[in-house]
């Protein structure tokens, strides 16, 4: 698994006011798609895309457009409905699936309560979406449905990654036989007993939408 740590100021700007604990909701969403925003610029470094003949005004030259079948973005529901905006900004004619998981607080298992993806994606790219990577398991799962429906290229974005959660995903997907990629703003120190990210942010969907 190739990992990819987006180390620019501004996105560790953005970064610190969101992990401030005084940053309240609608700061907060602006800075989680602003931060998608900037990611998104790395994490489609690898998108496919074909020649394309074009003419300026002065000369006919070959440009590129992105191949069909367009992107997949799939955002794990909550917190990651947080990044899709800033997703799809830049890649306004990706289709979008999405898969909604839960944590256990106790066990940290994650339980899959909705899942709205197309049934082939074979030949496709997928970029999942979650702001937080802490054990793993719910990414490590949203993989393995991308993986059996045949999707051939996915890349994980998160705004930050316990270095738990990325030794779970490289052992779990190890024999993925695809290629897998994380792209990340920040790997932070550790995971505490109750299962968040230290320093981390706290709960991202709650911080989004609200305690429910
Ligand atoms: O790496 P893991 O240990 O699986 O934890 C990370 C998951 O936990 C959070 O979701 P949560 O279960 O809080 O749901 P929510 O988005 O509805 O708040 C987060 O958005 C991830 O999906
Ligand atoms: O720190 C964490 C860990 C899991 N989920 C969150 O929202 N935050
Ligand atoms: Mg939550």
């Amino acid at each position: 698994m190739r990992v990819h740590v987006a180390d620019h100021p501004l996105i560790a700007h953005k970064l610190t006011y969101l992990r401030d604990k005084r940053t309240d909701s609608p700061t907060f969403r602006r800075l989680a798609e602003e931060l998608m925003t900037l990611l998104a610029y790395e994490a489609t470094r690898e998108v496919r895309v074909e020649p394309f003949e074009i003419e300026t005004p002065v000369a006919a030259t070959t440009g590129i457009k992105l191949s069909n079948p367009k992107p997949l973005i799939v955002p794990i529901l909550r917190a990651g409905l947080g990044m899709l905006e800033g997703m799809v900004r830049l890649l306004p004619s990706a289709e979008v699936g999405f898969l909604g998981m839960q944590r256990d607080e106790e066990t940290f298992q994650p339980v899959t309560y909705a899942n709205r993806l197309p049934d082939d994606l074979s030949g496709r790219q997928v970029y999942v979406l979650d702001p937080m990577l802490a054990t793993g398991g719910s990414m490590v799962d949203a993989i393995n449905y991308l993986l059996e429906r045949g999707a051939d290229d996915i890349t994980a974005v998160t705004l930050l990654a316990a270095p738990e959660g990325i030794s779970h995903m490289e052992k779990s997907l190890a024999d993925a036989g695809v290629p897998v990629t994380l792209v990340t703003g920040s790997i932070d120190q550790q995971l505490n007993e109750l299962g968040y990210i230290v320093p981390g942010l706290g709960d991202a969907g709650d911080r989004l939408y609200g305690v429910v």
